[in-house]
């Protein structure tokens, strides 16, 4: 029998390639985040081995009020059933539906009598996503702790939100695509449809591209739609520039149920039809990704509609505007390759050069005339960053202007000028859909620097005295691992006493 399988993936956020990233001509500049969701898949107790019947798995999701669900198995040679227990309960499409296509998956790659033996001692799982993923302003205000990355660490881990999971404040980085990666990604490891260092290599193994597969398929199906699918890649693959995928992939899946023997075939690595692009992307050494919720919300699915209707009804103006739009996005990832490519190159230049951005006003980046010539390609390289991640914000509020949708608000433009002022700060915009939602900053981390002088605690001092807007930052910065982790669970602070207690 299998000990306990645990496993994280990251949030995301789409830094350059909202709306863009639905066609895929065109491409998304995703960073994932070091804020994680985990997935604890432990046998359950079922006494010395002898089966229970029916099988069972509970879910626990011990952050919100009524998050516990227990579903019956009945595994036969050609099919598994999923129901929930007790079908008047509150009901969770996203894990429902995670189990019932992970296990009919395993079903068609391991046979009845291997998933029989794996799940013979019912299996237990707990969901636990990293405080990030939740609005925590109640939490720092009950314990009169001002909203600083200071404070967020002071924190405990996993915090209870203390309501149910319709009624939480989310922060918009992903949580869903993140809980469905690291679930069925676990599952596939428990259960031995994928080796056991499919989520080791840092080149995708088949069986992380497997896992990304099962993810994105049962996201679209519990979300009802099929969207671009960069949240689920970014949980799966880690930071990227991402092109997404032909929905015809999965149209023949998108239902309530499934014939006997097809998930296999559709949702293998080998099934060429899946045509997704997840090419290596990172941000450069000592360049710090912030993040602020701004709590105001916004309704993404609202805002998507809109902008792609105007896109139909104004085709032309439309594809110039995806166009340069487009060009900014490239000339941004590039950039920003480029000098990791530099800092590699020349580490010692790279950092001197950081050391000497990070203490000045963006406007006085390239006054000084004594730069060695590799110090002044970097900075050439930071300025041209700059005025890319400038470009995207003109376009996208323009984009805003034309479908009638607040992209950029005024409110946002207001905070992310002041932001991008001050000293240390490379550029920002809105993430994603944009909206009344968040900001993201690339601002310079240059080593060796006491915490005063550093850009992030500038940017924090801003946003602290900020009025137009509530303004709270996000603890997570860029995830350097590449996607879904296996983690040991005494390993991660608190997760093993949120696992207990729950
Ligand atoms: N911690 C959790 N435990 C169990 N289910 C969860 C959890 N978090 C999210 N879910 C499932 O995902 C659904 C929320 O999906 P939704 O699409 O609203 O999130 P999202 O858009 O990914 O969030 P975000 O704003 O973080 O991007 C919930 O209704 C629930 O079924
Ligand atoms: C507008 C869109 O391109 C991005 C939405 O991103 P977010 O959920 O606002 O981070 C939609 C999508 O890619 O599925």
């Amino acid at each position: 029998m299998a000990a306990s399988t645990v496993v994280s993936s990251p949030g995301k956020v789409l830094m350059a390639g909202g709306y863009l990233v639905l066609d895929p001509a065109y491409s998304g500049v995703v960073v994932s985040t070091s804020s994680r969701f985990y997935a604890v898949v432990q046998p359950g107790a079922s006494g010395h081995g002898v089966p229970v019947r029916p099988i069972q798995i509970s879910v626990r999701s011990p952050q919100f009020v009524s998050a516990s669900w227990v579903y019956d198995l009945a595994v036969s040679d050609s099919a598994v059933r999923v129901d929930q227990h007790d079908p008047s309960g509150a009901k969770n499409k996203f894990v429902h539906l995670a189990l019932d296509r992970t296990l009919a998956l395993a079903l068609e790659v391991k046979g009845a009598t291997s998933l029989q033996h794996t799940l013979s001692n019912n299996l237990d799982i707990t969901i636990l996503g990293d405080n990030d993923f939740y609005s925590q302003r109640a939490q720092l205000s009950s314990r009169n702790l001002p909203p600083t990355l200071d404070s967020l660490t002071k924190l405990p881990p996993f915090l209870p939100t203390g309501v149910p999971i319709s009624q939480v404040h989310k922060t918009g980085l992903g949580s869903s695509a993140a809980l469905i990666t690291s679930l069925v990604s676990a599952l596939l490891l428990h259960l031995n449809v994928i080796p056991a260092d499919s989520f080791t290599s840092e080149t995708p193994s088949e069986g992380r591209k497997f896992a990304h597969n099962l993810a994105q398929y049962v996201h679209c199906l519990a979300q009802g739609k099929v969207g671009s699918g960069f949240d689920v890649s970014a949980a799966a693959f880690g930071s990227q520039l991402y092109t997404r995928f032909n929905p015809e992939v999965i149209q023949g899946l998108m239902s309530d149920t499934v014939a006997a023997g097809s998930l296999n075939a559709i949702l293998s690595p080998s099934n060429v039809r899946w045509n997704h692009k997840a090419e290596p992307f990172q941000l450069p050494p000592q360049v710090r990704l912030m993040l602020a919720d701004v709590d105001a919300g916004s309704d993404t699915p609202s805002l998507v509609g809109k902008v792609l209707k105007w896109r139909k009804d104004n085709a032309e103006a439309a594809k110039t505007l995806w166009d340069t739009l487009d060009s900014h996005n490239q000339a941004l990832s590039q950039k920003l390759l480029k000098l990791s490519a530099l800092a590699a190159q020349y580490p010692e230049e790279y950092k001197n050069t950081v050391k000497y951005l990070s203490t000045i006003q963006p406007v006085q980046w390239l006054a000084y005339p004594g730069f060695p010539e590799q110090s002044r390609i970097m900075v050439e390289t930071f300025v041209d960053v700059r005025k890319s991640a400038q470009a995207i914000r003109t376009h996208m509020c323009e984009m805003g202007t034309l479908s009638g949708v607040p992209i950029e608000p005024p409110e946002q433009t207001q905070l992310l000028d002041a932001c991008i002022s001050t000293a240390g700060v490379i550029g920002g915009g809105v993430p994603g859909a944009g909206g009344y939602d968040a900001i993201y900053l690339l601002a310079f981390d240059p080593v060796d620097c006491p915490a005063a002088d550093l850009p992030a605690t500038r940017v924090e001092r801003l946003w602290s005295k900020w009025t137009d807007l509530s303004v709270s930052p996000l603890l997570g910065s860029e995830s350097l691992a590449k996607g879904v982790r296996v983690e040991v669970l005494e390993d991660i602070p608190g997760l093993k006493e949120a696992v207990l207690g729950a």
